[in-house]
């Protein structure tokens, strides 16, 4: 059973899906950039039992509330931080999907106490350049949103993937997302780079990356598992850049495979 609510941290009140027991081991999920905690949904169910499985809405995203922008990461991070001392979770595992995967490095770095190990999916250190960023908002706040979903589409999945209703209804997630929420979020992207504190992580991390992955393309993601020592590598070939949709049960197994190998879960 999956209980829902809006949980107000005092500076924000994000939406929060929790299923499992609650004394389960704690696996986290951050989505990615114009989209929403039901991108976990087909994931769930594949996961192993006994799990304490904890969704969000990340800020100006879903349900979440939206403040004007732009936003930092280090903002998106304390959110991060925040949710789970209020949840009183330790040692999860954050499963953190593009700028969830941001998320997930900045939030290993500042409270390891809080981070068992960490999923890294179709994310890097650094996503994208400055000027890449910006001329997206600048082209975002001139014609809309709307105008973002063919590019994206063509980012996120393979090209016969992309005829899908799944295809058409992330779709419609970015012109769903709040546009202060989608710009914040990209503005908090422009301005991250991890490559010198990730570098410092010492935990476990699996890393995943999609074949047709036209945002985060496999090279990156292993560059940046590169420089965490002892992290392993999945390449799921025939995914872009939202295995959760486009191949949910092998992304699960991935995870699984991982939560037991780390002892996160009986095997
Ligand atoms: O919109 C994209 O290109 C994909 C993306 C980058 C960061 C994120 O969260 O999604």
């Amino acid at each position: 059973m999956t209980s829902a609510m809006k949980i107000d941290l005092g500076h924000i009140a994000l939406n929060v899906a929790e299923s499992g027991p609650a004394g389960g081991a704690p696996v986290v999920f951050a989505h990615a950039l114009g989209t929403n905690l039901h991108l976990w949904d087909d994931v769930v169910p594949h996961l192993p039992e006994g799990l304490r499985l904890i969704r969000y809405d990340l800020r100006g995203h879903g349900q979440s509330d939206a403040p004007d922008g732009p936003y930092s990461m280090g903002a998106l991070v304390k959110d991060a931080e925040r949710l789970l001392d209020h949840l009183g979770v330790k040692d999860a595992v954050f499963v953190g999907i593009s700028i969830g995967g941001l998320i997930a490095q900045g939030l290993a770095v500042k409270r390891l106490d809080q981070i068992r190990a960490l999923v890294l999916s179709n994310t890097a250190a650094k996503i994208g350049t400055r000027s890449v960023w910006d001329k997206r908002i600048a082209e975002i706040r001139d014609k809309g949103l709307e105008a973002m979903v063919a590019p994206t589409l063509e980012r996120w999945f393979a090209p016969k993937f992309r005829q899908s209703d799944a295809a058409r209804r992330w779709g419609q997630s970015i012109t769903d997302t709040p546009l202060e929420g989608y710009l914040g979020c990209a503005a908090a992207i422009a301005g991250t780079d991890f490559y010198t504190p990730s570098s410092g992580l010492r935990l476990s991390c699996l890393g995943i990356a999609g074949g047709y992955d036209g945002s985060t393309p496999p090279d990156l993601v292993r560059e940046t598992l590169g420089v965490i020592p002892g992290s392993k590598f999945e390449l799921m070939r025939r995914s872009g850049h939202l295995p959760p949709v486009d191949a949910p049960e092998d992304y699960a197994r991935l995870i699984g495979d991982f939560l037991k190998e780390i002892g996160h879960v009986a095997t």
